[in-house]
């Protein structure tokens, strides 16, 4: 019996995927798998029989990777599952910051028992005219899964696209429309544009990308939308730049106390992906990579492991090793075997960074005392038997 912990509610039909041979179990600490969407795990003790965490969603940065990766606990996400959910919230952010829509509608509301608020709204309208997106440049950082969507629905609303994305994936360049012009100084998006919008995983590299300098290069009139992590953009610098009315708006789906009811800044309570559509999706992904990799030891969609793939085992004995990218160990593992007058039928191995996952179809049992062997070699993460 497999046994998951869900750290945050996940979709139903989602869960509805795992078989009789799962369990949902209430305390983490039973869990061979954990769902999660962005409950902070970075403090979290992860049990020893912790084999892998799904992000039923995009960003990670509240898992701690390497943590994981060095108990050998595989992290995995649902690259592009909510995307649209985050693209047309993106286009909300546009609409509410080119009028005061906030503000009339706030009007409204301050003035319900007006029984001559027809009237008095015709004279008070002008208050919260503000300008169309269509004919305005739209620059996008960043051109993953939601960056493309943006972009490419951005240019049939009349928008000029300026995109980059230093590291753009070859998929992402198929999908991405033509009308989007390639930008590699993104000080031009700094620069030009009436709009612009960050898509970008927070990392390192990328925390405060959009830094008081950036801000200092906008158009009084630019609009910043961030709908990727609050840390990307140096928030006090915005802020300071808003009151100054050094740019126009700053709209962010990530609420904090430098923000919220800050001059200029329309904030959202991180609704990108709170769509039924959204979370059904990240749930049935999911769960399906979970599910591939207990049952099968395949990983597809990690992001602390390489992805690894040998479909479903056809003999008799399937071990997934979890090991330190580092040379010689494959031939420890084959030695290991070898010496066992265990027979190899198929292997991969693949490597990201400092980790590695070697897959090893075998045609016997792999007995206890080899597994052992094979976990004690210097390097090693992590063995499963998974079959
Ligand atoms: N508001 C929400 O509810 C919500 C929902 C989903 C995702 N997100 C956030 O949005 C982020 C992006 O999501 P996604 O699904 O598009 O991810 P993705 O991985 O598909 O795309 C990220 C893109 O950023 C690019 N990139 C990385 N560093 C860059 C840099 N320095 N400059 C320019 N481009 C860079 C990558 O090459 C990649 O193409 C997530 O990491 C998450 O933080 C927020
Ligand atoms: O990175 C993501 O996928 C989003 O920020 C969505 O987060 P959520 O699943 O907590 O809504």
């Amino acid at each position: 019996m497999h046994k998951y912990h869900c750290l945050n509610p996940i979709a139903a039909v989602g869960l509805d995927l795992f078989s009789d041979d799962y369990q949902k179990v209430e305390d983490i600490k039973d869990a061979e798998a954990v769902l999660v969407r962005s409950a902070a795990m970075h403090d979290l003790e992860l049990p020893e029989g912790l084999a892998a965490v799904a992000r039923a969603g995009a960003g990670v940065n509240n898992i701690p990777l390497d943590k994981c990766a060095e108990k050998g606990i595989v992290v995995f996400n649902t690259p592009g599952a909510n995307a649209n959910g985050v693209k047309e919230l993106v286009f909300a952010g546009m609409l509410y910051a080119s009028r005061d829509i906030v503000g009339g509608i706030d009007w409204c509301l301050a003035n319900q028992n007006d029984e001559n608020i027809a009237k008095t709204a015709e004279k008070q309208k002008k208050n919260f005219a503000g300008t169309e997106i269509s004919g305005k440049k739209l620059g996008v950082i960043g051109l993953g899964a939601i960056g493309v969507l943006v972009a490419n629905a951005a240019t049939h609303m009349g928008m000029e696209v300026y995109g980059y994305d230093p590291y753009i994936s070859v998929s992402a360049a198929w999908s991405l429309s033509r009308s989007v012009k390639h930008i590699s100084n993104v000080e031009d998006i700094y620069r030009e544009c009436d709009y612009i919008t960050i898509h970008v995983p927070l990392l390192d590299s990328t925390r405060k990308m959009i830094g008081a300098d950036a801000i200092a290069m906008m158009k009084p009139t630019a609009i910043v939308l961030n709908f990727a992590r609050d840390l990307l953009v140096d928030e006090e610098a915005m802020v300071d730049a808003l009151a100054a009315g050094k740019i126009k708006k700053y709209v962010s789906d990530f609420p904090n106390t430098t923000t919220v009811g800050a001059k200029g800044c329309i904030v959202t309570p991180h609704l990108g992906a709170s769509t039924a559509e959204s979370e059904d999706n990240c749930a049935l992904m999911a769960v399906r990579e979970i599910r591939d990799y207990l049952e099968n030891g395949n990983i597809v969609h990690s992001v602390n492991f390489p992805d690894c793939s040998m479909g479903a085992c056809m003999t008799a004995g399937r071990i997934g090793i979890l090991h330190k990218n580092e040379s010689g160990m494959l031939s420890h593992f084959t030695t290991i075997l070898g010496n066992a007058g265990i027979n190899i039928d198929g292997m991969a191995n693949k490597s990201r960074g400092d980790y590695a996952y070697a897959l090893i179809d075998v045609d016997t049992n792999v007995p206890e005392d080899v597994l052992a062997k094979l976990e004690q070699t210097d390097g090693v993460l992590k063995v499963r038997k998974v079959k």
